[in-house]
């Protein structure tokens, strides 16, 4: 049987993990790919890197898209990361060349994807990326194959594993973010520069690639993004007390108006729902269709294992010449605008610092009064001296009306610090 040969570039976690998968499962993979998949050619940055696997029978590539060029190999598999650069160079050579392509570059497929569809259209050229979204849960062949006939409501998750630890971690033991978020880079899950995953964007990232496929591809920058700095452990207590976790969600929706609802944010969900006992650095997939109703899937987003398995599943696809169209549809849909946030209904948490003394709620409530945003619930725990932290539950309200309330709101004399709102996630179960 004629091996399917891959070029491979970047021999990082992901890399080396996909190298030691195929090795290892060798012949199991082959049983189910129907011919060997073997790596021929690689690059990173480093050739005389102990990279702990031996590449003695590898032909090294001084950059990559020299690999992508390689007349010699069959598939090309991108593992260097970051959306310009070397991963583009080499993804748009290989397509162009008619090579079909697998990707984990979540970057590169969010704020590239429909550029690089129409290559892989016009030569012919699949382009995969499952372990893009989720690392080892199978979410984008959940959405694309599993739910292909289904018109879903809704899909997302929580899709970053740094930012579930860190409010897993603060939630159960009290800690602030810093101290926490200096632990999650010390223990390797958070980058050193963090902020593409503490303020949302590797969530963004992921979201944009589900949406893209449950719906339509949407236009990266139109996306509302908000990550969990803000989020302190009064917060996750108040949470906690109101029956609920915070978890950094990503969701798009098919809106009324048939555009795309999607948003980034740190959301109050109930306890009781699947997805609130998604802990720690593992991920959830969340999906609602009129016909499959709700699926949630967890498992490990992250990681070696997990993202070299998706990796795989993808080159085994390829081996058997499965045909899949990259967003599930045989045309290449136009990006679209994300919806205004500013019509829609929910339920929000509102956390106030406020001076702790007689006639302050009544200063609060009448500027919800004016706002015309009605107050569910309110809670109050001890901050500083003559210092109270405020937790009030709304009903539904548009969120321009909260919006222009929390304005007013931070107006106030007796307002401290800037109030955190985070939208109630009630329909996820
Ligand atoms: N790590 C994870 O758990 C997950 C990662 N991903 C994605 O997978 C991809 C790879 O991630 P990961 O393995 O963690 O990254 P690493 O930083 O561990 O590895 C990156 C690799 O790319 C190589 N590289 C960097 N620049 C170049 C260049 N100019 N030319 C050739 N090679 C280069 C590096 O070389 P050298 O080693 O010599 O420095 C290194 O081997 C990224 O897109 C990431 O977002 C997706 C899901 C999970
Ligand atoms: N940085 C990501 C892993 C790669 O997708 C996370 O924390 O989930």
């Amino acid at each position: 049987m004629k091996p399917l040969r891959i070029g491979l570039a970047g021999l990082g976690t992901v890399g080396v993990g996909v190298i030691r998968l195929l090795r290892e499962n060798a012949e199991t993979i082959t049983a189910r790919a129907g011919r060997p998949i073997e790596v021929v050619a690689v690059t990173a940055r480093s050739k005389s890197k102990d990279r702990g696997v031996d590449l003695s029978a590898t032909r090294w590539h001084d950059d990559a898209v020299s690999v992508a060029q390689d007349p010699e190999i069959d598939v090309v598999v991108e593992l260097i990361g970051g959306s310009e650069g070397p991963a583009r160079d080499m993804v748009e050579t290989a397509l162009t060349r008619g090579l079909p392509v697998v990707t984990a570059n979540k970057a590169l497929v969010a704020l590239h994807g429909s550029a690089l569809t129409r290559l892989s259209a016009e030569n012919n050229a699949p382009l995969l990326f499952e372990a893009a979204v989720a690392g080892g849960i199978p979410a984008i062949k959940l959405v694309r194959e599993g739910l292909a006939a289904d018109r879903l409501h809704s899909v997302g998750g929580i899709l970053n594993g740094t930012c579930n630890y860190i409010l897993t971690e603060m939630r159960t033991t009290g800690r602030d973010f810093g101290d926490v978020l200096t632990e999650a880079q010390a223990k390797g899950y958070a980058e050193a520069e963090p902020s593409t995953d503490v303020d949302g964007w590797d969530t963004a990232h992921k979201l944009a690639i589900l949406a893209g496929i449950a719906f339509q591809p949407i236009a990266f920058d139109t996306l509302p993004v908000h990550g969990i700095r803000d989020v302190t452990a009064a917060d996750l207590t108040f949470a906690n007390e109101l029956g609920y976790r915070i978890k950094l969600l990503g969701m798009a929706r098919a809106s009324k108006d048939s555009g795309i609802e999607a948003w980034v944010r740190p959301c109050l969900v109930p306890a009781k729902a699947a997805i609130a006992a998604v802990e720690g650095v593992f991920n959830a997939v969340t999906t609602q269709g009129p016909f499959s109703g709700p699926i949630t899937i967890s498992g490990r987003g992250a990681g070696e294992g997990p993202t070299a398995s998706a990796v795989v599943a993808d080159l085994i696809d390829l081996a058997r010449g499965a045909d899949l169209p990259v967003w599930g549809v045989r045309n290449t849909p136009a990006p679209v605008a994300c919806t205004s946030l500013g019509e829609l209904k929910s339920a929000f948490y509102i956390r106030l610092d406020v001076e702790d003394r007689s006639g302050v709620m009544a200063d609060l409530t009448s500027v919800l009064r004016d706002h015309d945003v009605s107050v569910h619930f309110v809670s109050q725990h001890d901050a500083a001296a003559g210092r109270a932290y405020l937790a009030l539950v709304t009903h539904q309200a548009p969120e321009k009306a909260i919006s222009a309330a929390i304005t007013a709101l931070s107006a106030l004399p007796v307002v401290k610090g800037a109030p955190l709102v985070l939208k109630i996630e009630d329909s996820l179960q």
